[in-house]
Order: structure tokens, then C-alpha cells, then sequence
């Protein structure tokens, strides 16, 4: 039996922080705001994964009103999520991930987000696909007041 699920997500671009997507530090003078790390990759990885384990969502299993999840690192909670989802008895087929961000540019970083992503789902890197997009500098992703990402999610049951 197969599932599928999705996952969407933004955070918005400040000054101050670290920009931490997909697991990897990528050097830019703002990062993303958030109660975690702000990993909006990360975070819809887990949102698909989710959805696709009829498991809810990310802020259903770690609350941003809880202390416990301030600063978080948002590849510690996937790696919760995978735990879950290898308990409930599924193995990943495929996952396919876009981050939307007019700046910076995400090409030199595709290989190392992908590979960080495999290890943390102990997948093999060629069953995970990262792509970005800019938005042609329309809307909040465009001004660069925001990053955001989708992903969908196959897995299929053991
Ligand atoms: N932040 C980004 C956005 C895009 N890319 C790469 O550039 C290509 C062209 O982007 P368009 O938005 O003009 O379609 C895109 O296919 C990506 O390969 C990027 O590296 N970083
Ligand atoms: C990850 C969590 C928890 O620290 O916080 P944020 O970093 O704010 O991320 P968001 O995608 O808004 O919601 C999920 C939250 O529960």
C-alpha cells in the first residue's frame, strides 16, 4: 500500500539569525524566525511525512507554545517523525522538496541539503529531489521578506 502527503510552509527573513535549511548552515546576512530553528525545508518534510502517516502535523507533535521545542533543531524532529513513521511499518519511496526564495541562491547547496535529508531519513540520496524556485520577485518571497518550501512524500508500506 502506498501513501502520499504534503507539506507547506513559510518563515520569514530576518537580520540577526542564521539561515538553516535542509539541515545545512547557508551563509546570508538574515535567516529564518522562528519558535525552532526556523528549518522551513525541514519543516514540510515533516508535514508530508505526517500527512502521509495520517499523523497530523509538525505543531501538532511539537508545540510552539512549548519551551521544550524553543530553538529547536528542526533535523531532531524529523528524525522523530521518521522514528514514528518506521514504527508505523512504512519505508520511504520518494520525496520531492521546493524551497521558494528569490535570494540566496540555493543551487550550491542542493547536493549537501540532499544528502543531509537522506541520512536523516536513512534513505538513499537518488530517492530524494531538492529544487528551488524564486517567485520572478513577486509577493513576500519576492521582496525577500520570506522563505517558503513544499514537499510531497511517497511511502509505502512494509
Ligand atoms: N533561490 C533560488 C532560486 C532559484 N534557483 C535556481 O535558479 C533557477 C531559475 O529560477 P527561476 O525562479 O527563475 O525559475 C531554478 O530552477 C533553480 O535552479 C536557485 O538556485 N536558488
Ligand atoms: C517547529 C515549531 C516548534 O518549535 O515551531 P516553529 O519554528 O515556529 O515552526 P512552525 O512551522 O511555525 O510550526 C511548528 C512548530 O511547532
Amino acid at each position: 500500500m502506498f501513501r502520499i502527503g504534503q507539506g507547506f510552509d513559510v518563515h520569514q527573513l530576518v537580520e540577526g539569525r542564521p539561515l538553516i535549511l535542509g539541515g545545512i548552515t547557508i551563509p546570508y546576512e538574515k535567516g529564518l524566525l522562528g519558535h525552532s530553528d526556523a528549518d522551513v525545508l525541514l519543516h514540510t518534510i515533516a508535514d508530508a511525512i505526517l500527512g502521509a502517516i495520517g499523523e497530523g502535523d509538525i505543531g501538532k507533535h511539537f508545540p510552539d507554545t512549548s519551551a521544550d521545542f524553543k530553538d529547536a533543531d528542526s533535523a531532531k524532529l524529523l528524525e522523530e517523525v521518521w522514528k514514528l513513521t518506521k514504527e508505523k511499518g512504512y519505508v520511504l519511496g520518494n520525496l520531492d522538496c521546493t524551497i521558494i526564495a528569490q535570494m540566496p541562491k540555493m543551487a550550491p547547496y542542493i547536493q549537501q541539503m540532499q544528502e543531509r535529508i537522506a541520512d536523516l531519513l536513512e534513505a538513499s540520496p537518488d530517492s530524494i529531489n531538492v529544487k528551488a524556485t524564486t517567485t520572478e520577485m513577486l509577493g513576500f518571497t519576492g521582496r525577500g521578506e520570506g522563505i517558503a518550501s513544499q514537499s510531497v512524500v511517497l511511502l509505502q508500506a512494509k
